[in-house]
């Protein structure tokens, strides 16, 4: 049993058999849906786990409060991850009120069919469990929404839901101040990028509702509770959804035969040679697009590179950058390049992606390589190396 602070406990679990999170994210260290129960006068449970690991939820309970009834079900988000458990949890526990907002009600009925035995709360209304006085702040597409995040202000704690969250199970530790997290702040780059990413401004609006609010813990729906390195998570979260980058550069391409690498290659030496110390090369039909997101989310040069393919855009790349484009990842600097046998169309298509949906700041001129390098072609991926160095060097 892990005690929080003040009576509040994780009951979450971790989940090291699913390979891909919402069957798109790979889960290399696995994933925990965290789960907490506020044992006071009246017993409080704050969001649920993915209905497959029921049996340990409910063990998990039951150690902290044994026979003792439940009477809030709390539902900060209705991702069925933390919302699977409901129906399950309505059977073990008859008479508990689910208590969430209007949009929250109206997804619980349409999931689990599920009207009776609710409570309705509006932003900034509180429930009182006896010593833990909740209160209920909205923040409407973090990162669907009916999402919101309840806070017990008396003992300083914040349930966030998957604000904050970050892939990897707990492996022991809970609390950030029992685990070395050095593993974790990439995932919660990843995370945020691909799930949360699109979402600057609505985060933007949640920092600011919670802006002075003094918090002890963080404790979100997914890693580690967050003690010593609020700051951190907080800093990292207005960041991100500010688009702020760090000075570096992916360069990521698709290639068949490997002459578009080999001008990657060439890229990314001009690059480094001109000074360019962070640079991050993928091939982007090996790398799932979740890792390449995430280092595009950091660094502030992007360079994309594609073969032509049946008169149009390798697809992988078209994948990419239509990823990009859905997320609205702003902020970048981006230069281009590709290749063709007969008759060229990658490059014209990277361009049009750029001109009509990304709208980066183009950097130096796109190459289009015929057939296989020459040394011109050499002398114009240098080119383009040293022009997004320069560029990202002078910001
Ligand atoms: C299935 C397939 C379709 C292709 N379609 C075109 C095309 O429409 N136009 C063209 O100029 N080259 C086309 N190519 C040739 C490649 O674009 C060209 O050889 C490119 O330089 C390959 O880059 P890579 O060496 O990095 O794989 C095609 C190649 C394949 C395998």
């Amino acid at each position: 049993m892990t005690e929080i602070t003040n009576k509040i406990y994780y009951v979450g679990v971790n989940d090291r058999n699913k390979h891909r999170f919402e069957g798109l994210w790979p889960l290399p260290n696995g994933v925990s849906y965290n789960s907490y129960i506020i044992d006071d006068e009246k017993v409080a449970l704050v969001d649920t786990v993915e209905v497959d690991f029921f049996t340990q939820f409910l063990e998990n309970i039951h150690e902290v409060i044994g026979d003792r009834e439940i009477d809030y079900l709390i539902i900060n988000h209705m991702e069925p991850d933390h919302s699977g458990s409901i129906a399950l949890i309505k059977k073990y526990y008859p008479n508990i009120k689910i208590v969430g907002n209007k949009k929250t009600l109206g997804m619980l009925e349409g999931f689990y069919g599920v009207t009776d035995d609710v409570v309705e709360v509006k932003n900034g209304e509180t429930l009182s469990l006896g010593n833990h006085e909740l209160s209920f702040v909205l923040i409407p597409m973090v990162h669907w929404p009916e999402t919101m995040v309840t806070l017990d202000a008396k003992n300083k704690v914040l349930f966030s839901g998957d604000a904050f969250g970050c892939f990897g199970a707990l492996n022991g530790g809970i609390i950030d101040t029992e685990i070395n997290c050095e593993t974790f702040w990439l995932e919660m780059v990843r995370y945020y990028s691909n799930i949360v990413g699109k979402y600057g401004i609505p985060v933007q609006n949640a920092l600011k509702k919670l802006a002075g609010v003094e918090l002890d813990y963080i404790c979100s729906t997914h890693g580690p509770v967050w003690h010593e390195h609020i700051e951190k998570v907080i800093g990292m979260y207005d960041k991100m959804s500010k688009y702020e980058t760090e000075p570096g550069l992916v360069i990521c391409y698709g290639t068949m035969y490997g002459n578009t690498e080999r001008m990657a290659e060439i890229i990314a030496r001009a690059a480094s040679k001109a000074g360019v110390k962070n640079i991050v090369m993928y091939n982007i039909s090996k790398t799932h697009h979740s890792y390449i997101l995430r280092d595009i989310f950091r660094y502030k040069g992007l360079i994309v590179g594609a073969p032509t393919y049946n008169a149009g855009l390798y697809h992988e790349m078209e994948v990419l950058l239509s990823e990009l484009a859905n997320k609205d990842v702003k902020n970048h600097l981006l230069g281009w390049y590709g290749s063709h046998c007969w008759a060229s169309k990658a490059v014209a298509k990277i361009q049009e992606w750029n001109e009509t949906k990304l709208h980066y700041e183009p950097v130096g001129e796109p190459v289009d390589m015929k057939q296989a390098i020459t040394p011109e072609v050499k002398a114009q991926c240098e080119a383009l190396g040293k022009a997004m160095a320069e560029k990202l060097l002078a910001e």
